[in-house]
């Protein structure tokens, strides 16, 4: 397989036990090495926003993510690849063993779960982010920008913090570092990291990583859908008094929007959905939902990273992802259906009343 050259401090490689392996095998993925990484915190702009410099031997060492490889390109590492030929696998997903000092991407995570965190709000006292958030969503950036510096990110602790979420034709990658931050802070184990990649302003490929139950999911345009390196397959449900419907309540806690989240639910449970669940991490839902453990999704109240990269691979899993009008999804409208056949996805944005939350490219 071809063998990607990352600079000296930052070697990364992907083992061959790792569960990608059997879509690896095709993408040319090698094993992992450490990569280091010095984090320090600096003040922009009121923000605490990591900066990162790979330096060996530094106190934080690293071994986070990415085996990128161009298949079309064997062994060459272009610092901008041809669109279509990019397959991404990311994250070291296994805990360092024991002649092993470095902390995995996962690792951190894990160790954090456990721990009192410093937590702040965000867009009302219900959207929470921690440290975590902030040091994850530095080092996967850093890591994908030293590799792809012409590329461009989208990432939801950047967008708090006031970066711009437009989505261009140039190659992006989207990020959502925890996805179930509530969760976490509560030390609730359902808890993702999630990147998706857009060329064109199309979805390429997604990875989300389900960071407790170390279930890697990943899909590629064209290449299928997997977790853990089995193929994942929607349920071919097309009726709402036999289906089980995924949601999550959205950021907001004011009494004219808890009155509409109530009442779609209620709209459904009226149609005699079997239930209707709240796990606290879209992401994960939407990967049930490819995985065929439930039929259908819906939600108002999300953003283009929680839905970049779980839209690949529910499309990968043979699902539909729509806008809750019944039309093409928008990746930034914060709004979404999601299910296993089109005559339920359909059913379930007729049920549905719209929740305005405005779009992410216009805050
Ligand atoms: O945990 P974050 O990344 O803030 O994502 C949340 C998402 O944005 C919300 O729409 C969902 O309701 C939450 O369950 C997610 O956890
Ligand atoms: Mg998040």
């Amino acid at each position: 397989p071809s063998r990607l050259t990352t600079p000296a401090s930052c070697g990364l490689r992907l083992r061959k036990s790792n569960p990608l392996a059997a879509e690896g095998s095709s993408l040319g993925l090698t094993a992992p090495r450490a990569t280091c990484a010095r984090t320090a915190w600096t003040r922009q702009e009121g923000q605490r926003r990591p900066q990162l410099a790979h330096t060996r031997g530094s106190p934080l060492h690293i071994r986070c993510l990415a085996g990128v490889v161009a298949t079309g390109a064997r062994g060459h590492r272009r610092a901008r690849p041809p669109p279509r030929d990019l397959a991404p696998v990311l994250f070291r997903a296994s805990v360092p063993g024991p002649q092993s000092p470095a902390p995995t991407l996962l690792a951190i995570i894990r160790k954090a779960l456990s721990e009192e965190k410093r937590v702040s709000t965000k867009t009302s006292a219900a959207d929470l982010v921690t440290e975590t958030d902030h040091l994850v969503e530095g080092l996967i950036i850093s890591e994908l920008q030293e590799r792809f510096p012409s590329h461009r990110f989208i990432a939801e602790e950047s967008a708090a913090a006031g970066a711009k979420c437009v989505l261009t034709p140039s190659p992006t990658w989207i990020v959502d570092p925890i996805d179930g931050t509530c969760n976490f802070v509560h030390r609730f184990p359902t808890v993702a990291v999630s990147i998706g990649f857009a060329v064109d302003q199309e979805l390429e490929f997604g990875v989300i990583y389900h960071c407790t139950e170390e279930r890697l999911y990943t899909g590629r345009r064209g290449r299928g859908a997997f977790c853990n390196g089995q193929r994942l397959q929607v349920s071919g449900e097309t009726d709402i008094s036999k289906a089980l419907v995924l949601t999550e309540i959205g950021p907001r806690r004011d009494p004219a929007t808890l009155k509409l989240f109530l009442s779609n639910m209620e709209r459904l449970l009226h149609a005699k959905a079997h239930g209707v669940r709240v796990i606290g991490s879209s992401t994960l839902a939407l990967c049930h939902l490819a995985s065929g453990a439930a039929d259908a999704y819906y939600q108002f109240g999300l953003h283009c990273w929680d839905l970049a990269a779980a839209t690949v691979i529910i499309r990968e899993a043979g699902g539909i992802v729509m806008d809750t009008s019944g039309g093409p999804l928008d990746l930034m409208s914060c709004r979404v259906v999601a299910a296993g056949t089109r005559e339920m996805a359909m059913l379930i944005a007729q049920a549905l009343q719209t929740i305005n939350y405005g779009r992410d490219d216009e805050k």
